[in-house]
């Protein structure tokens, strides 16, 4: 296999290979560009106008979808996958992926849009790293097709193990296509925002034009722990995506994949701020209206209005300013186009 294909040896070990760009028999380019980045380019007859961001290891911790973006780069390198779009692989924080963390000093995934400008340290600089790369990757009014999938995985259990965050921008729907596909990636349910964000997929989504999502895809554990990690579905759709085959095997469906709109992000704003959740509670677990959810300092109460709320990503050791929970509502879906 090409060295290039082992971006993931090389991150972990913090080596830059010495030769940067390699062919694969079938005339793909593999090109380093920086840590844990790598360009794929398809013979210019194959090419399908596809732009693919494939990221993972923005959280260090999480791992699976670390190793499918490791399985998939092999399989081009070893000239098993042929692909017809161009992709750039990212492992988004090496040094936290190196330590098994979530990040090192900051959420690297709370500092993208800008928020990087007014921080500082490893994961500010990184953050500024990542759209750059972003935007060298997509280059400028290309008329070609931006496709963005930051792949996740959650801290803690979920009831619906695999689903996706879609970002947000004034004036513009949500691709009932792009869910579809998801749909047939295995994707279960899809929380549809309605406001700007500051992490990887929003910057990617609002900024640079390209589709775009988190995808939550379970549990996060160990390298070499993730058995219990079903990626079998996503792993055949984003072999389909790269060698330009079409997704969907039959009629296009969203049946099966459950819709909600955020209703409200329960913000951390001080020390004071208490979560009254159970430890243990799980993604997707339903909150009755007039539960009192949080407290914080000066008599700050979140109760419950929702019906058929939801609570998502319920974390109290967030720092002050973060979010510190999601409350979702069922969404019919009328909005998407
Ligand atoms: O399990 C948790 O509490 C967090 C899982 C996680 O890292 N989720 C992403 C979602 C990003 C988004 O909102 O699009 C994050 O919090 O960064
Ligand atoms: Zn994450």
């Amino acid at each position: 296999m090409l060295a290039l294909g082992k971006l993931l040896e090389l991150t972990l070990a913090g080596h830059e290979p010495s030769a940067k760009i390699q062919l694969t028999p079938d005339g793909t380019r593999l090109r380093w560009l920086d840590e844990g980045a790598l360009e794929v380019t398809p013979p210019a007859a194959r090419d399908n106008g596809l732009d693919l961001l494939l990221s993972a290891g923005v959280h260090g911790n999480e791992t699976a979808p670390i190793e499918l973006l490791d399985r998939l780069l092999r399989g081009i390198a070893r000239n098993e996958l042929h692909p017809a779009a161009r992709i750039l692989f990212l492992f988004g924080n090496p040094e936290a992926m190196r330590r098994g963390e979530r990040y090192v000093e900051q959420d690297l995934n709370r500092l993208f849009s800008g928020r990087h400008e007014q921080s500082s340290g490893f994961e500010a600089i990184r953050a500024c790293d990542l759209e750059h790369l972003a935007v060298n990757f997509f280059g400028k009014d290309t008329g070609r097709t931006r496709l963005h999938y930051d792949l996740h995985t959650a801290i803690r259990a979920s009831k619906i193990e695999q689903f996706a965050l879609y970002p947000w921008q004034e004036g513009r729907a949500h691709s009932r296509r792009e869910l579809e596909h998801l749909r047939a990636a295995g994707i279960e349910a899809v929380l549809l925002q309605n406001k700007s964000s500051i992490t990887f997929s929003a910057y990617t989504y609002a900024q640079l034009g390209a589709e775009a999502f988190t995808l939550e895809l379970g549990k996060a554990r160990a390298f070499g722990q993730n058995e219990l990690v079903n990626l079998d579905l996503l792993e055949n759709a984003l072999h389909a995506l790269i060698e330009g085959r079409e997704v969907i095997s039959g009629e296009p469906t969203l049946d099966g994949m459950q819709m909600f709109a955020v209703s409200r992000e329960v913000i951390k704003h001080s020390d004071s701020f208490q979560l009254h959740v159970p430890a243990d509670i799980e993604n997707f677990t339903e909150l009755e209206p007039g539960y009192l959810l949080a407290e914080d300092i000066a008599d700050t109460r979140w109760i419950v209005e929702e019906q058929g709320a939801r609570i998502i990503f319920p974390n109290p050791k967030v720092k002050n300013g973060h979010r510190a929970a999601i409350l979702i509502v069922p969404d019919d879906g009328a909005g998407l186009a």
